[in-house]
């Protein structure tokens, strides 16, 4: 069951991880499908951006793999991750290989546009400044049709952390050197990139996120709270009850 709450934006409440997963996997393949189906030949891809963590193995495990939903056509998808581990590839910390073995190793024909690995001796500016050539030659003048966004405790999304210079800058890929979740090495999306999306989610579990979830809905100051700067019409907020659980709730059907 979905409820809503008294808030602006569109936030959806699930009893438990287990249903959100469920949910907001089938409303993913529901709209890939969707855009997919009704993107005109030559237009270019359906770009998504998508997070690690909750989001890879909750939500990403569980698309296209219900009954009852028609099947994205993964040969016009192109896939941004929101921010990734600089470590090797492959490794376990890597939101790109938790992704792969999730979904997209049975994504016949996708676009997988993986950030840089630490494999070599190329310094992580260097490597971020390269994602950053990738992301403009492909993505200027156009926006994400959806980023799909977990978020941390400390109210952080993709690598934007809290006090951290990062949620100002303009470049559109950008270097976080001391991450205060390990590992310290990352590379991120930025906040305008992100907030520009087409259709932001937000998917959030369990209850170490309410605290940090009732500042961000309540509207905090995004430099102690990054997901306030999420807010807004075109954010929908996939929740289980114990992360919402600080929320007023005024709706429920
Ligand atoms: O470090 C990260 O954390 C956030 C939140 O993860 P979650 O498991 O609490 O949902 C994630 O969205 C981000 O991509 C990841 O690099």
């Amino acid at each position: 069951m979905t409820a809503r709450c008294g808030q602006p934006d569109d936030i959806r409440v699930l009893p438990d991880a287990e249903a959100l997963s469920r949910e907001a996997a089938a409303a993913l393949t529901d709209l890939l499908a969707g855009l997919t189906r009704a993107r005109p030949d030559g237009s270019g891809p359906v770009d998504i951006a998508v997070a690690g963590g909750f989001v890879s193995s909750g939500v990403l495990a569980l698309v296209d793999a219900e009954d009852g939903h028609a099947a994205p056509d993964w040969r016009r998808v192109r896939v941004w991750w929101a921010d990734e581990r600089y470590v090797p590839a492959g490794d376990p910390d890597r939101n790109d290989a938790d992704a792969w073995r999730r979904l997209f190793s049975r994504t016949d024909g996708v676009d997988l546009r993986r950030m840089p690995s630490s494999d070599g001796d190329r310094p992580l500016h260097e490597a971020a400044a390269a994602y950053l050539g990738q992301w403009r030659a492909q993505m200027t003048g156009r926006h994400l049709d959806l980023a799909i966004l977990g978020m941390g405790p400390d109210g952080h999304f993709a690598s934007l952390f809290p006090g951290h210079g990062q949620l100002d800058a303009v470049d559109e890929v950008l270097a976080e050197e001391d991450s205060p979740k390990p590992p310290p090495l990352r590379i991120t999306l930025s906040r305008g990139v992100l907030v520009s999306a087409r259709r932001i989610w937000v998917v959030a579990a369990g209850a170490a996120k309410a605290g940090a979830l009732q500042r961000a809905l309540g509207g905090a100051d995004p430099h102690e709270v990054p997901a306030a700067a999420l807010r807004g019409p075109r954010t929908t907020w996939w929740l289980d009850r114990e992360a919402s659980r600080r929320l007023r709730r005024s709706r429920t059907s």
